[in-house]
């Protein structure tokens, strides 16, 4: 397994698709803050230098989490999208970390990630540049719009078909030339394997075994909170 690799954790996002009263990182998860579930989970990482956490400038939240006084968590104020976040925490790890150090980047809002998964991604065989991915196991279709309706237009080969997650593994310089390369030329990056794809490069997608949804919409939280409460239930519980 690699070492002294860092994560960087974006969490400057608003939550808009959840509704919430704040933003969902700092939603209730089996009692605590989501993103404090999500950072004790990284914390626990084997080989982990360090962590950066990507803030919103409004951020009243983060100073009341435990973790935040963890020396190993380090912060800077996020940006507008989440690729902005990213590329700012990478440049906070521009000059204190060595060029090919590995980044890890992983989304605050995925708190299931599990152990066995984190171990795929964080494996010697594994190429320097890879994803956690889904394969596709519902058949998937290409939509376009007839009047005014989505419809299918065609069915891809699922076979070829994976729904990327984080963590997503890069060395750092490679990591922050693309994505800065990229947002420089305006184009929209909604992961940092599609920014190392722009220009080349081919992540591995290796494929995850636990559940490491994103929590996105309200439901997503009743999922996860089902997911990490069978998980730590006591052995008995689970007869
Ligand atoms: N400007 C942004 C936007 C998002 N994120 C982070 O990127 C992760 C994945 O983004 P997403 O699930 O879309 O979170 P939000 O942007 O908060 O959700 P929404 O799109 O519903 O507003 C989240 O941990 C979010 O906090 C970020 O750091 N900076
Ligand atoms: C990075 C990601 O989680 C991979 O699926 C996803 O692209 C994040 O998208 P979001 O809209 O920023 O949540």
């Amino acid at each position: 397994m690699i070492r002294d690799y860092w994560v960087v954790v974006p969490a400057a996002g608003t939550g808009k698709r959840m509704g919430a009263d704040r933003p969902k990182q700092y939603l209730p998860l089996m009692g605590r803050p989501l993103l404090s579930l999500t950072l004790e989970n990284v914390l626990s990482w084997p080989g982990l230098a360090g962590i950066v956490v990507a803030l919103s400038k409004e951020d009243g939240f983060f100073p009341h989490l435990k973790e935040a006084q963890n020396p190993k968590v380090h912060t800077v104020i996020g940006g507008a999208e989440r690729a902005d976040s990213v590329l700012a925490a990478l440049t906070y790890l521009i000059g204190r970390a060595v060029d090919d150090t590995p980044v890890l980047v992983h989304d605050a809002a995925r708190p299931c990630i599990t152990r066995r998964d984190i171990g795929a991604l964080l494996d010697e065989g594994v190429s320097p540049i890879a994803l956690l991915a889904r394969p596709a196991s519902d058949t998937v279709k290409q939509s376009r719009t007839l009047d005014g309706a989505p419809c299918a237009e065609q069915t891809l080969d699922r076979r070829r078909i994976w729904l990327a997650q984080t963590p997503q593994r890069a060395p750092l310089h490679l990591l922050y030339s693309c994505l800065s390369r990229a947002l420089k030329q305006g184009k929209t990056v909604t992961d940092e394997a599609s920014a190392l794809e722009m220009y080349g490069h081919s992540p591995q997608l290796v494929a995850v075994q636990g559940d490491n949804l994103k929590v996105t919409h309200p439901f997503d939280l009743l999922v996860a909170e089902a997911i990490l409460r069978l998980r730590y239930a006591p052995t008995e519980d689970k007869q």
